[in-house]
């Protein structure tokens, strides 16, 4: 990744200002999670509003299992791109590594791996909404690093008990039951992944990835020391750097629960900004319902004042019509949520 290839050249609006990548900000709250539940779920609650966006500390994650995958992460990424390529996602397997995302058609200037929490995980064979077919996806594993796969699974699942942790506060913080979106993860269509973002010969052109929001209920994010995560403030549409803080996790909300919860909380435009002289690693896992949910803002949540803003529509048709575009690069816009969108 040497010279200048055009597809990575962001549109002049969505160029970072590089002076002000690393410049610190306090804002985004830090929920630690061994706080009286009620104050909890006030804390949640606020932190969604405002920012879609909070960090976790004494979240119970163990942080030796964080500190493994980081360290197997980069072994796998230093390998030679043969290597990585022997477990390259393609039309069949939509999991593996992957050299070529693109965010809104530019090149994120980054590599992935990705893999399915539950394997094999269930979708809908196309986005066409009569079409009743599923299609059944597995994972792909490299070979190396040794243990690998273990490894990846183990984390998996200990970040999966956060994630159900998180949603029932999430859940208690709108005024619903603790457990009333439990239901929608039985068949969860998650997964996690690695990004590993390489130094960049030109950082105030790229974007290691551009600005987007995440489609799922919420993402739970490991991040190394490096920094380069920002959020798109919503009060003034500054850009505001994610401190990385030692072993916390990083929650945001993603599209799902903006409709679960009518709009009160909205998923957050977010960017990866890339320097010049240090790698990046991360590792999102996307916290994603059931192919067959079914998702619209919650009758308890919804009522004269407060009309649904969105149609029901079905999860898994969702994901799949979004994820045409990573194989077929597409003219017109991916499938938002604003599609479902009641107007007014
Ligand atoms: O690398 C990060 O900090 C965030 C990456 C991200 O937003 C994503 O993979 O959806
Ligand atoms: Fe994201």
């Amino acid at each position: 990744m040497g010279d200048v290839d055009p597809a990575f050249i962001q549109p002049p609006e969505f160029r970072p200002k590089v002076q002000n990548n690393m410049e610190i900000d306090d804002e985004i709250p830090v929920i630690d999670l061994s706080t009286d539940p009620k104050q909890l779920v006030l804390e949640v609650g606020h932190a969604c509003q405002k920012w879609g966006f909070f960090q976790v500390i004494n979240h119970g994650a163990p942080s030796e299992l964080k500190a493994r995958i980081e360290k197997a992460a980069k072994e796998f990424f230093d390998q030679p791109i043969e290597e990585k390529q022997k477990v390259k996602r393609d039309e069949v397997h939509p999991m593996g590594y992957h050299d070529q995302e693109h965010t809104k058609n530019v090149r994120d200037w980054k590599e992935v791996f990705d893999f399915w929490l539950q394997d094999p995980t269930f979708l809908p064979a196309s986005p066409e909404p009569d079409d009743k077919e599923l299609r059944r996806l597995t994972n792909q594993w490299p070979e190396y690093p040794l243990g690998f796969r273990e490894l990846c699974e183990d984390y998996a699942r200990e970040v999966e008990k956060l994630a159900y942790k998180l949603l029932e506060l999430i859940s208690l913080s709108l005024g619903l039951s603790a457990d009333r979106l439990q239901g929608y993860f039985k068949e969860q269509t998650t997964f996690l992944r690695f990004n590993y973002y390489p130094p960049c010969p030109y950082p105030e052109l790229a974007l290691g990835v551009g600005p987007h929001k995440d489609g799922g209920a919420l993402t739970v994010l490991a991040q190394d020391d490096v920094g380069g995560l920002q959020i798109r403030r919503k009060s003034d549409g500054e850009w505001i750097p994610v401190k990385p803080i030692p072993d916390a996790y990083i929650i945001n909300i993603g599209d799902a629960t903006q409709v679960w919860s009518n709009d009160k909380y909205e998923s957050p435009e977010h960017r990866v900004v890339v320097n010049t002289e240090k790698e990046r690693f991360s590792i999102p896992f996307f916290f994603f319902p059931a192919h067959h949910a079914m998702l619209k803002p919650f009758d308890e949540i919804v009522n004269e004042q407060n009309p649904a803003r969105y149609r029901e529509f079905n999860w898994g048709k969702f994901v799949v019509a979004r994820n045409r575009s990573d194989y077929k690069k597409q003219n017109v816009e991916n499938i938002q949520i604003r599609h479902f969108r009641v107007v007014d």
